[in-house]
């Protein structure tokens, strides 16, 4: 039998129909990320990243090709895919505890009622929410709900964790907190992770990978950049380190060089 990667994509070519006919977003794209890899995919506004990420989330059916997640076939969604969005879309209703022991209560099958608690409390205080249980989300900051929605997630113990811009809703100083969380998490769980981000240092900071994505349309896979930096990783103490700028000049050059905003193209 194949022996394959943990989460497999086998040339997976997504189309959309539109008024002047199929529009071909993604090309025949391969992409193999191991057990407890943080993967980040960049690239250029409206080159693919979301369509690449939903179709693993089962948001989306590939045209053509086949996802593999631990050897089967992803066709839907499941909680075995977790998702953090930009927008964090907790329940406005909800308190931060109840919108968490919801996702929990999906997924916790024999897991008496007060286990349950015990573990979104957990959960909130990995991400050192715990302080705001109570609170519903119009109570609580625009990173503070990210936090909640990241111990959303990650309380599902999914067997990916998908992140689609996580951050860019958030400002310079509390998305550089909530990269120290998401980098803490990853220390202690090592969860297998596709992050999308426009932001090439969060893209060093907290990847094993770096997969870089050309324009669509018919995006393909331009180069899969592996970031020789030790873990457990801190900001301060990578910044200095000769890898972190070879990585962050290659993918630079990629983005500016290689392969340009298309948008600015004379
Ligand atoms: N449902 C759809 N119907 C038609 N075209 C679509 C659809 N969804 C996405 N596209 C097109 O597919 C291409 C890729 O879109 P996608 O949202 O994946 O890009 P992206 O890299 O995530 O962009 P951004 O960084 O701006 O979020 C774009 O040209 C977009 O217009």
């Amino acid at each position: 039998m194949k022996q394959r990667s943990y989460l497999a994509l086998e040339g997976i070519t997504v189309e959309f129909p539109t008024k002047s006919g199929p529009f071909c977003a993604l090309d025949k794209v391969d992409l193999n990320i191991e057990k407890g890899q943080f993967v980040a995919l960049i690239g250029h506004s409206g080159c693919g990243k979301s369509t690449l990420l939903n179709a693993v989330a089962g948001l989306n059916t590939p045209t053509k090709g086949v996802i593999f997640l631990d050897g089967e076939v992803i066709d839907r969604p499941g909680p075995d895919r977790a998702v953090v969005f930009q927008d964090h879309s907790l329940l406005p209703w909800l308190t931060v505890e109840e919108n968490v022991a919801l996702a929990v209560s999906k997924t916790a099958q024999g897991k008496s009622r007060n286990e349950q608690r015990d573990w979104v409390m957990h959960n909130l205080e990995l991400v050192q929410m715990a302080h705001a249980a109570k609170k519903r989300p119009g109570e609580i900051s625009g990173g503070m709900k990210q936090r909640v929605g990241i111990a959303r997630a990650i309380a599902m113990q999914p067997r990916v964790l998908l992140m689609d811009e996580p951050f860019g809703a958030l400002d310079a100083l509390t998305r550089a907190a909530l990269q120290d969380v998401v980098m803490d998490l990853q220390a202690r769980l090592n969860n297998t992770v596709l992050m999308i981000t426009h932001d090439v240092d969060e893209a060093v900071l907290l990847s094993d990978r770096v997969v870089m994505m050309t324009n669509g349309p018919a995006a393909r896979i331009g180069q899969d950049l592996a970031v020789d930096l030790p873990r457990p990783r801190g900001r301060l103490s990578v910044i200095d380190l000769p890898a972190y700028a070879d990585a962050r000049s290659e993918i630079i050059h990629f983005l500016h060089e290689r392969y340009r905003n298309p948008s600015l193209a004379a």
